[in-house]
């Protein structure tokens, strides 16, 4: 491809919106540019890149023996329906209507249509298992869409769905796509974890989610630093490792606490550390309100909570719930006396003599204990897991991280194929539903991400992979003939060894060059220019490590390709 003839519209400053570096580094590479908040034009570049990317998901679903097709990203609400999933989502579920004012929606998922599929074509166990995917967009109405691709509302999905006959047949299809996935992060040129992750309250179901480790995760990992255990904090488990306390209990007491309203600020008035002061969430677990105790110093985790009551929707109660539960005013809630059940954390059963709300504007109750004071409906893990806690696995230490997810697998089980009631005779002529399992892989944020893992103070510096050209020819100049001549050959024959080169042929400044050439991050750049012609020489240089040598105008094909491949 000639520069002078393409369109890569690189930018010196980013708008001042652009937070993180794939954002920043996508739009002065000219790779994307907004249309709308959270939706996004892939210009020539980027679309180069992002079409790297599903190819390389392509062929590893391919080799999965997994099968393309390709769904409507419009969908009809009547399917949403039949799942019970039409009033289940709030706002980000985009709705529309169509000319005859009938109800739809753009797809933010396809589990409907897939199983909607799947039961109109397949009845006998004989054409299980199979693996149908896609690559669509799909549209979330994300209430703060940010960091360019990252988070955008509209977005590319792959997205497969596997169909079984029994359980141990969709584990082996979790497996096969756990490995398929594997493949995806490692011919992408990802640095992935894999982490367990929180599959919702869908019964008989498990998850993981594969992680880019990156700063701007906006995921927390928790990971051991001893053994292999690794899970999205959502679902890290908390090991009920708490000495007992064997303090002799005290009398309770009312204190007043003016003006100290946050854990730090009550422990500071009262003289007593964060851990001796105990929260008590109010709240509201489907359609039931709940107090859930945790230490100061540890956060409730609302997916713990979510499955244990095996709930919908958790959320913190409003202030006017908060007064109706327990007579007192948000922020000074406490377990005694008030109308709803409290649960423990575990930290906190093995606490005595803490401190806690007293349903009172500015007023704590110091020594309170359970057994005594008031009882616990139950104890469970219902905190994040914190660097430090004891890894659940082998005993260690766990240490936090933040990860993008740019994939999730899910072993979905009869979620959709009971309520959508899809099902396949079996070898007993009997009814079955289906087993059901679903992968997703966010192909416009792998893009990004790989970005978020390999960039410098120049700009992006791709891998192999995912490059959009392999390698820029650079002359110096346009007008020297022998210059020019000399890069158009090189820039010949490296396009005739498939090696997707760009001829920079405009008529700009070295410097001009050098800087977007480093900007859009090619791996390798050859400078064809008067001086080293003289010794029939070129410059090769490797966008990675900056190191530049030169090479005799004849070998500098077969340089570059083999730089190319110690580069894969
Ligand atoms: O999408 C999944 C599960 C898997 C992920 C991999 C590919 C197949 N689906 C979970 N999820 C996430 N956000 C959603 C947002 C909206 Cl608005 C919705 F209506 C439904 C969903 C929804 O179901
Ligand atoms: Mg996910």
């Amino acid at each position: 491809m000639r520069y002078s003839r393409f369109f890569i519209p690189t930018l010196r400053e980013v708008p001042a919106e652009a937070e993180v570096v794939s954002h920043k580094l996508m739009l002065r590479a000219g790779m994307i540019k907004k249309l709308a908040s959270g939706i996004y034009s892939y210009l020539p570049l980027g679309l180069m890149v992002i079409r790297k990317v599903e190819d390389v998901v392509r062929r590893c679903m391919n080799e999965a023996g997994a099968i393309e097709l390709l769904m409507p990203s419009v969908q009809p609400a009547e399917l949403w329906k039949e799942s019970g999933r039409w009033n289940y989502y709030g706002k980000e579920l985009l709705r529309i209507k169509d000319r005859h004012d009938r109800d739809f929606c753009y797809g933010p998922t396809h589990e409907e249509v897939i199983t909607d599929i799947v039961r109109s074509y397949i009845s006998s166990y004989k054409n299980l298992p199979i693996n149908l995917y896609q690559i669509q967009n799909k549209f979330r109405d994300e209430v703060r869409p940010r960091f360019g691709l990252m988070r955008g509302r509209e977005f590319s999905m792959k997205d497969a769905y596997s169909f079984d006959m029994d359980d141990a047949g969709a584990n082996l299809s979790y497996e096969k796509m756990y490995k398929a996935y594997c493949a995806v992060f490692e011919a992408c040129g990802l640095k992935y974890k894999v982490v367990e992750a929180d599959s919702g309250a869908i019964g008989g179901s498990f998850s993981h989610e594969f992680m880019v480790l990156a700063e701007t995760g906006e995921d927390f990992v928790i990971s051991c630093d001893s053994c292999d255990y690794s899970a999205n904090l959502e679902k890290a488990i908390c090991v009920n490792d708490h000495k007992k306390s064997g303090e002799e209990l005290l009398p309770s007491e009312d204190v007043a606490t003016p003006k100290a309203k946050t854990v730090e600020e009550v422990a500071a008035f009262l003289g007593m550390p964060a851990e001796k002061i105990v929260k008590t969430m109010i709240v509201r677990v489907d359609e039931k309100l709940v107090g859930i105790m945790v230490r100061g110093d540890h956060e409730m985790n609302e997916a713990k909570v979510k499955n244990y009551f095996n709930a919908s929707v958790v959320e913190l109660a409003s202030h006017a719930e908060i007064e109706e539960a327990t007579g007192g005013p948000l922020g000074y809630s406490g377990p005694v006396g008030i109308k709803v059940p409290v649960y423990g954390d575990y930290a906190v059963a093995a606490m005595a003599n803490y401190c806690v709300g007293a349903n009172l504007r500015e007023t704590h109750t110091i020594n309170i204990n359970h057994g005594r004071d008031f009882e616990f409906a139950d104890v469970d893990d219902f905190r994040n897991a914190n660097p430090g806690d004891t890894c659940c696995k082998c005993g260690g230490k766990y240490v936090i991280t933040k990860g993008i997810e740019v994939g999730h697998i899910f072993k979905l089980g009869t979620k959709y194929s009971a309520s959508m009631n899809a099902t396949y005779l079996d070898k007993e002529g009997k009814r079955q539903p289906f087993i059901m399992g679903c992968y997703g892989i966010g192909v416009t944020r792998v893009a990004a991400s790989a970005i978020e893992q390999n960039h410098d103070e120049k700009g992006i510096v791709w891998p192999v992979q995912l490059a959009p050209f392999k390698a820029v020819v650079t002359p110096l100049s346009v007008k020297e003939e022998d210059v020019v001549k000399n890069a158009e050959a090189i820039y010949n024959i490296l396009n005739n060894m498939g090696l997707e080169p760009l001829l920079d042929d405009r008529d700009e400044r070295a410097g001009v060059k050098f800087n977007d050439a480093e900007l859009i991050g090619i791996p390798v750049r050859i400078t064809v220019g008067k001086k080293t012609l003289e010794r029939g020489c070129v410059e090769v240089t490797v966008r990675k490590t900056g190191v530049t040598e030169e090479v005799p105008v004849a070998e500098c094909a077969h340089r570059v390709k083999d730089l190319l491949a110690e580069l894969s």
